[in-house]
């Protein structure tokens, strides 16, 4: 059996499911808009029953999925809020997230354990890639500098700042305009050889 860390493998991926998987975004912040009568939650429901009985039937394990291994912005991982990248060196990642509906805290703001999950993705993302050999999520700091708004486009920045010895230093960044909303820190530790 493969580990995790194993360059994912080069995947097929069928015409139309990357748009497959944007629709799936939408319907979990659609979903969290609706508030659907009785008549329009039974159909909705009915509806979604058959979307279960036709992705069951192609399910499959971890190393065969397709959802999160997709080259498009989010990876088709539609838990976690999509880093739409616009720049990149090897130490600094430049681009934009938006929060969608699906999440709200409450009063417009995004909820606040969905920026640390982006931070995770986006931390890990980079501390995995460019030829880095594997790392993994030690701890993550997150200030709430300013109320982070939903279904706005926000600016991101995600820093490589430095490493020493196994242990790698990431901070980051989300701005709104000229307000900075969150900060972050991580620290990614590179596995020891054999660990899982
Ligand atoms: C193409 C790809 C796309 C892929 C895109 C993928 C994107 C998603 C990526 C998501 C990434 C994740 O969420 S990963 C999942 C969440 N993370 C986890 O489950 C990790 C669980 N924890 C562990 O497995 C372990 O604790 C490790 C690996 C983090 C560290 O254990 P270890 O390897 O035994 O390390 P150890 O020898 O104890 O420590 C090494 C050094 O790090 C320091 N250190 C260790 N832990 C900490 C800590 N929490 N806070 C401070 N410092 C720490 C130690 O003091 C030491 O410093 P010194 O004495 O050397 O100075």
């Amino acid at each position: 059996m493969p580990n995790w860390w194993d360059k994912p493998a080069p995947v097929v991926i069928p015409e139309g499911y990357a748009e497959f998987a944007e629709q799936f975004r939408i319907l979990q912040d659609v979903m969290t808009a609706a508030a659907p009568d009785a008549d329009q939650t039974r159909t909705a429901s009915q509806l979604v029953a058959e979307l279960i009985d036709v992705l069951a039937q192609s399910a499959t394990d971890e190393w065969s999925q397709l959802s999160g291994r997709l080259p498009v912005p989010g990876r088709g991982q539609t838990l976690v809020p999509a880093f739409h990248i616009e720049t990149e060196t090897e130490t600094e990642s430049r681009g934009t997230v938006r929060f969608g509906r699906q999440f709200l805290g409450g009063n417009g703001a995004v909820h606040g354990g969905a920026i640390p999950l982006f931070f995770d993705d986006a931390f890990g993302r980079f501390a995995n890639t460019h030829d880095r050999t594997l790392a993994r999520t030690a701890n993550l700091h997150v200030d709430y500098r300013n109320v982070t708004p939903i279904d706005t486009d926000l600016a991101v920045i995600v820093r490589f700042d430095r490493e020493e010895g196994r242990k790698r230093y990431l901070t980051g960044e989300i701005w709104n305009g000229e307000c900075l909303c969150v900060e972050a820190s991580g620290l990614f530790v590179v596995l020891k050889p054999g660990a899982a």
